[in-house]
């Protein structure tokens, strides 16, 4: 089990020297032939998929995405159709009433009758006629489908193209997809449902690169993809760094004081938690895998007593209004996100570089912490992130006291992040020493540092998603 979930790289730098020398070989390959038969692995393929995105079992479609802490009803569908270009248009009457059969055959809109549409597909409200809450029909256009381990899109064939693929979790329209486009801005940006899907989608070839949330300024460490960078065997190859601004959506007339509801990714909640008391709505809080999934679950649900925390990206893609915006409880509201990679990038000293490393403590315990942060600070590194984790496999340590009884420790994991790359002697020395105070060491990756200048401005309605860097 430790072996195979944990890898034992006792001889890092011996193993990042032969990386380095196999890197050109494994460029070359990648140029030449992207997922080539002979690298990818063999996938079966299903002839009724056109590509990887497309919803393989209709039945999934009715799978909630709503994180495990629902309390309440949950119904997502999606009603995607399964291009896998993002557009505005193209959903069809026909979709949406088909929609709504499904919404209305699952009681979430019972409630909710449906009154009879205009001539262009959307409903009047009458929002003070709390009596008889209307379903204001909000078109849900065609977008890629999120990856999702509880169907078959991760064993579908890649398709083959010179576009990067970029992996991230969420629906169109959530903060990972801006990022994963300010990282690539030319990339097809791939939904998946789940954190561990994008890793995985990665490693079987169907993206080229995953990005994924590690840790906001207001709500802090991500502590899901902590756990995943060490059950997975991908590099950190970049890091990006994301002003996030929140709206407050919700359905087209829609008024604040109707609200019962706010939904969205708990992290978004976190972020603005005082702003939504601030505001003085009475609203329970309830959270959801993605902020752009609640927008959608908000839209085709036609659900007028909730609102979503989500861009401004979100409202346009699925038709809600911006309610409020800019409700982050900090104007600075940050997010920094991972690139992921099969393949480490090449430590480099003529730009600033920052090595991600985790190890476990050795027999000294947590103390050994102290002399694992006194080798950078011997060598003038600076740390600019410390992360503990529960040690999964070996969670606590006794030591008997015949005096006293039992003392009971607690073991971690401890994930590190410094200013220096590991083609630098300074740094290479210290992990050279570090492993005399380590049961366990790794190197997730050396990478360029996230310098883009701050940039709060501009982005309540970003035209273009990449906009945005802190
Ligand atoms: O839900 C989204 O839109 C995400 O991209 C996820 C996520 C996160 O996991 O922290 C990303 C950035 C924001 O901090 C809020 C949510």
């Amino acid at each position: 089990m430790l072996k195979d979930d944990i890898p034992i790289e006792s001889d890092i730098l011996s193993n990042l020297t032969q990386h380095m020398k196999e890197k050109e070989g494994h460029k070359n390959q990648l140029s030449t032939s992207h997922l080539s038969t002979s690298m990818a692995p063999v996938l079966p393929s299903s002839p009724a998929l056109a590509g990887p995105y497309q919803r393989i079992h209709p039945a999934t479609s009715l799978q909630p995405r709503r994180s495990s802490t629902m309390q309440t009803r949950c119904i997502h569908q999606s009603i995607y159709t399964g291009q896998p270009s993002i557009s505005s248009t193209g959903f069809s009457r026909t979709d949406w009433q088909t929609s709504c059969a499904i919404l209305s055959s699952k009681a979430i809109l019972e409630s909710f009758p449906i009154i009879p549409s205009s001539s262009n597909g959307h409903v009047s409200t009458d929002d003070n006629n709390s009596s008889s809450p209307s379903l204001e029909m909000v078109p849900v256009p065609n977008l890629p489908r999120p990856l999702s381990l509880t169907n078959s899109d991760l064993s579908s064939s890649p398709t083959h193209g010179s576009q990067l693929r970029v992996a991230y979790q969420g629906a169109p329209g959530a903060y990972s997809e801006g990022a994963a486009t300010t990282a690539y801005p030319n990339c097809q940006a791939v939904p998946c449902d789940q954190f561990d899907v994008a890793f995985k989608a990665v490693e079987l070839w169907i993206a080229d690169r995953a990005v994924l949330p590690v840790e906001n300024s207001l709500g802090g460490s991500i502590h899901r993809n902590y756990d995943l960078l060490l059950r997975h065997r991908l590099h950190i190859v970049g890091e990006v760094q994301k002003s996030v601004h929140h709206c407050l959506l919700a359905l087209p007339g829609v008024r604040k004081d109707r609200l019962t509801r706010v939904i969205s990714h708990p992290q978004a909640l976190a972020q603005c938690e005082h702003t939504i008391t601030a505001l003085g709505l009475n609203v329970v809080r309830e959270s959801f895998d993605d902020t752009a999934a609640a927008a959608e679950y908000v839209a085709a649900s036609g659900l007028r007593d909730t609102a979503v925390i989500a861009s401004a990206r979100a409202a346009e893609l699925y038709g809600l209004q911006v309610l409020e915006d800019g409700i982050q409880d900090d104007p600075r509201n940050c997010t920094r996100f991972l690139v992921l990679a099969r393949e480490p990038a090449i430590p480099r000293l003529d730009r600033p570089f920052k090595t991600s490393i985790v190890f476990a403590h050795g027999k000294e315990g947590t103390s050994s912490l102290f002399k694992v942060l006194s080798a950078f600070a011997f060598r003038d590194i600076k740390l600019s992130k410390i992360e503990s984790r529960p040690h999964r496999f070996s969670p606590i340590r006794m030591v008997d006291d015949t005096n006293f009884g039992t003392a009971k420790h607690f073991e971690y994991m401890f994930y590190l992040d410094f200013q220096a790359s590991m083609a630098d002697v300074r740094a290479q020395n210290a992990l050279t020493e570090i492993q005399e105070y380590t049961s366990f060491l790794r190197v997730l990756g050396s990478y360029p540092m996230d310098m883009t200048p701050w940039n709060t401005s501009s982005d309540s309605v970003p035209s273009n998603p990449s906009a945005n860097s802190c």
